[in-house]
């Protein structure tokens, strides 16, 4: 059993820690927290072992009535692993706290590639994560997942010569009333290429692709328009069935009338995913078009979830404890990724250790 320990229990960090504990392999080793909030009080419900982040907000947690477990080294010291799900930037300081007890560490997408020894994507590069001597390794962020997902088998299928996408990145999480904008469209950044298509390369190094970011007045998922010229051609079915046998790419049919993030959103909670999350990228079937060697689609990205089985392929890459195939199927059975059913017959199987992942079965 793996004792993995999660420092900073946000968006990321809460799902990360219940997908862990769904794990047949692994155990929570603890989370840490810096508030004893109402966030704090549903991981102590949850059973997890509440550590204060911070030394000096101890005080804070008993006056709260959140018993905890520790400080910060007390859970480092706890855990064969950590995953940092700390906010942009605070996990490369702490890279030397883990260093400290020689424990092995995950970062989150909002680090810096430099600051780690490695970027990790499960569809894109387990294996050489899994055979190299990486202890520091970043899942990429949630928009370069989505894309290093399609490009990756498409790069496969059909080879990839240039990516052009244009990422249109929700504003904030829906938790995060302080953030905006709340009335513009912002080219952000303004300047060419965002970080996505380098960060894309950090897990798929040879492959071209320029990506533009726009950020909107939205909350619940990232849209990306995506153009690939392909090396060979191919015609829009099969780049649908492509994409389809990707247990982590849901292929939206036309006929469930998703007209958007927000039914997909509904999609999700009717089929009683735990917080309404999609770990799928969405990938609109009836958009899939090809002219030539272009190929045309949207996607959604579900930026609260879709890094969260990522997280767990990691930790087995770097315990080193399966192979990519084996791991991805144990996550996706333990999370029930994959289990939107894309047949005319269509199912959707609420029991998440039942939905067995077809891709890779
Ligand atoms: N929310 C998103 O859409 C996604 C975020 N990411 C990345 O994941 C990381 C975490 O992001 P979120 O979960 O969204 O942030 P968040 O703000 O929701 O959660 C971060 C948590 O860490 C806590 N924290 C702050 N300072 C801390 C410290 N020194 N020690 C321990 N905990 C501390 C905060 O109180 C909060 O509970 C970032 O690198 C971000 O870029 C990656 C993919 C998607
Ligand atoms: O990893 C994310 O987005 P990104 O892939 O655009 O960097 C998350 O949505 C966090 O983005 P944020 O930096 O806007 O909070």
């Amino acid at each position: 059993m793996l004792r993995v320990g999660v420092n900073g229990y946000g968006t990321i960090g809460k799902r990360v820690a219940d997908a862990l504990a769904a794990q047949p392999d692994m155990e929570v080793a603890g989370v840490a927290k810096t508030t004893p909030n109402f966030e704090a009080a549903a991981a102590h419900r949850r059973g997890y072992a509440v550590h204060a982040a911070l030394d000096e907000r101890r005080p804070a947690f008993d006056e709260a009535g959140i018993p905890v477990a520790g400080d910060l080294d007390d859970l480092v010291r706890a855990s064969d692993v950590v995953v940092d799900c700390t906010p942009a930037g605070v996990g490369a300081q702490n890279r030397e706290r883990y260093e400290t007890h020689d424990t092995p560490a995950l970062y989150q997408g909002g680090e810096d590639a430099d600051a780690v020894d490695a970027s990790f994507n499960a569809r894109a590069n387990y294996d050489e994560i899994a055979a190299s001597d990486a202890e520091h390794v970043r899942v990429v962020s949630c928009n370069t997942t989505g894309l290093s997902r399609v490009l990756a088998p498409l790069e496969e299928a059909y080879g990839v010569e240039k990516t052009r996408a244009t990422l249109v990145r929700r504003g904030g999480d829906p938790g995060q009333s302080d953030r905006g904008p709340i009335n513009d469209i912002l080219p952000d950044p303004v300047t060419v290429p965002s970080h996505h298509g380098p960060d894309v390369n950090t897990v798929l190094p040879d492959l071209a692709v320029d990506t533009m970011g726009v950020t909107v007045p939205a909350t619940l998922m990232h849209l990306h328009a995506v153009n690939v010229t392909l090396e060979t051609e191919a015609d829009a079915d099969a780049v649908s069935e492509t994409l389809a046998s990707e247990s982590r790419v849901f292929v939206v049919p036309e006929r469930a009338r998703v007209a958007g993030p927000a039914h997909l959103k509904e999609y999700a909670k009717d089929a009683g995913r735990p917080r309404g999350d999609l770990w799928e990228n969405c990938v609109w079937g009836a958009s899939i078009a090809v002219e030539g060697r272009d190929l045309y689609f949207f996607q959604a990205i579900h930026q609260e979830s879709d890094v969260v089985p990522e997280n767990v392929d990691a930790i087995r890459a770097l315990a080193g404890d399966a192979d990519a195939a084996e791991s991805v199927v144990k996550t996706n059975r333990a999370l029930g990724v994959g289990s939107f059913e894309t047949t005319r017959s269509e199912t959707v199987t609420t029991d998440g250790r039942g939905a067995a992942a077809s891709a890779d079965d």
